[in-house]
């Protein structure tokens, strides 16, 4: 029996009268690992921001469980579940890592879960958020997102312009997100490599098509689509 936790019905979205996403469709199951993939400007950051509701949906339906959430606001979905770690981070810059945490804390969220999954921000929870490294403050947006409780974690290009060390620390950290099931992970990257290396499904979008959907696995036995819709510099 599937569960499927996030649905994109026909979804045609974009900016003013721009139509970016067209009639995209996707089911994702409860704890799926799932990258999304695709050349800059492919659509991947639209169809994130318009899961969360901050893109305008021209048509189509997006449903979350059982509900159709196509008109509700942001925060209403968060409130449902869906937990969106943006590309620009928007963290507070001027409050500690821990007022930023305490700013959106809800539900049986903790700090200690947080500071178990990243060390490194206890250590500097007294530190404002413009004292932090680039990883810190990507950290810092993650382990926000994650005091709002969400039961599907999407984070937009999270390893861009990071250091391989600190890639590695988040990617590890996205493997205990994702470990003991709880969660639905949809991971955004440029770096095909490491989105395809932590997913078990990818999806690749081009012009704000899906033209592969299906395992990792069998997309990395097809080196030629990976090569025309992503580039084999980007993977
Ligand atoms: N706020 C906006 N207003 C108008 N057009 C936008 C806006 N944001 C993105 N676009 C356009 O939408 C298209 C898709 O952009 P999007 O950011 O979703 O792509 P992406 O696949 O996430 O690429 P990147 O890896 O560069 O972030 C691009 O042509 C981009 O110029």
């Amino acid at each position: 029996m599937t569960d499927v936790v996030l649905s994109l019905q026909n979804v045609t979205a974009g900016y003013g009268q721009t139509h970016i996403l067209r009639s995209l469709s996707l089911r994702i199951e409860r704890s799926e690992r799932v990258a999304v993939i695709g050349r800059n400007g492919a659509g991947k950051t639209t169809m994130l921001s318009t899961v969360m509701g901050l893109t305008r949906l021209h048509g189509g339906k997006i449903g979350l469980g059982g509900d159709d959430i196509s008109h509700l606001a942001p925060h209403q979905r968060s409130m449902r579940g869906l937990g969106l770690v943006p590309q620009t981070r928007d963290i507070f810059p001027s409050l500690t890592v821990e007022e930023n945490l305490t700013a959106v804390i809800r539900g049986n969220a903790s700090l200690d879960e947080a500071y178990a999954l990243f060390p490194r921000l206890k250590e500097r929870r007294r530190n404002g958020g413009t004292q932090l490294s680039g990883g810190e403050q990507q950290m810092l947006a993650i382990a926000r997102t994650l005091m709002t409780e969400p039961s599907i974690v999407m984070l937009d290009e999270p390893l861009e312009g990071l250091a391989p060390v600190i890639c590695e620390q988040l990617m590890s950290a996205f493997e205990q997100l994702a470990a003991d099931g709880r969660r639905t992970v949809i991971l955004v990257e440029q770096r095909a490599s490491a989105a395809l290396a932590f997913a078990t499904r990818a999806i690749v979008i081009t012009n704000g098509s899906i033209v592969y959907d299906g395992s990792t696995d069998a997309l990395k036995q097809q080196p030629e689509l990976l090569e025309r819709h992503i580039g084999v510099a980007q993977t």
